[in-house]
């Protein structure tokens, strides 16, 4: 007899990861290993956003950059599934990025901050929620300064959020789990060990496909 409930959750598609936690926690450093090693399972919600881009940053593939007066319209005219003001600049996850990932049959990977996270546990898109932190609040601020991408001012900003995020990321029921990234691949390791369900699912499906 065929087991309607695997194939009622391989039509549904995989559910989508949202990745959260302090500026310079280590999110981006995460997905995009997670991006590599699985070519071809996981696919990255490429959320709008106001700030400038970073050297290195591209245009479509790490941000849509917009102006502040084209993301409120579009934020106007309902194009986007949440938005958020984060350090002084606008965010936005448009519903065309998890469709675009989606129709692809992907893990759609979002990136998102906890206003981000408040706003999808309203949508139905059944996502996985992962908090990644750091070890200390010290460890983060020196990410952060290494990293080298924002005034002073920015960080200040940055830090201040991340005192907030920390405590959101104990509210009961926010997230699935939660990582501390403190030994990179340690983390990653922890990441995987969590994903793997989904990563099996979309790789079958994909092999039958
Ligand atoms: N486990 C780790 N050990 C040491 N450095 C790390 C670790 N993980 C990430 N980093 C470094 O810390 C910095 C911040 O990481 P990353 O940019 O991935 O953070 P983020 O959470 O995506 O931040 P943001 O929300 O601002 O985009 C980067 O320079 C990255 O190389
Ligand atoms: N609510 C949303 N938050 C987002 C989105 N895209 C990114 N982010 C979060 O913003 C901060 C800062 O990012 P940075 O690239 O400027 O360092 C970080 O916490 C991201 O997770 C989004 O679409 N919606």
């Amino acid at each position: 007899m065929r087991d309607l409930s695997r194939v009622d959750k391989a039509m549904a598609g995989p559910r989508p990861v949202v990745l959260s936690g302090p500026s310079g926690a280590g999110k981006s450093t995460l997905l995009k290993k997670l991006m590599k090693e699985y070519d071809g399972v996981f696919g990255f919600s490429v959320s709008h956003t106001t700030r400038q881009p970073r050297p290195g940053e591209e245009n479509g593939k790490d941000y849509h950059y917009v102006t502040k007066d084209a993301m409120q319209t579009a934020v106007d005219n309902g194009e986007f599934i949440e938005s958020a003001v984060f350090s002084g600049n606008m965010y936005g996850t448009s519903k065309a990025a998890v469709q675009a990932v989606r129709a692809k049959n992907l893990i759609c990977i979002l990136d998102i901050d906890m206003q981000g996270v408040r706003n999808i546990k309203k949508t139905d898109l059944n996502a996985i929620y992962v908090s990644i932190q750091a070890p200390s609040m010290d460890i983060l601020e020196k990410r952060l300064r290494d990293r080298k991408t924002e005034s002073e001012e920015s960080l200040q900003k940055r830090l201040h959020a991340a005192r907030v995020e920390v405590e959101f990321s104990k509210e009961e029921g926010m997230f699935d789990v939660c990582i501390v990234n403190d030994v990179l691949e340690d983390a990653y390791g922890k990441l995987k060990d969590v994903l793997l369900e989904e990563i099996n699912q979309v790789k079958k499906t994909g092999m039958t496909l």
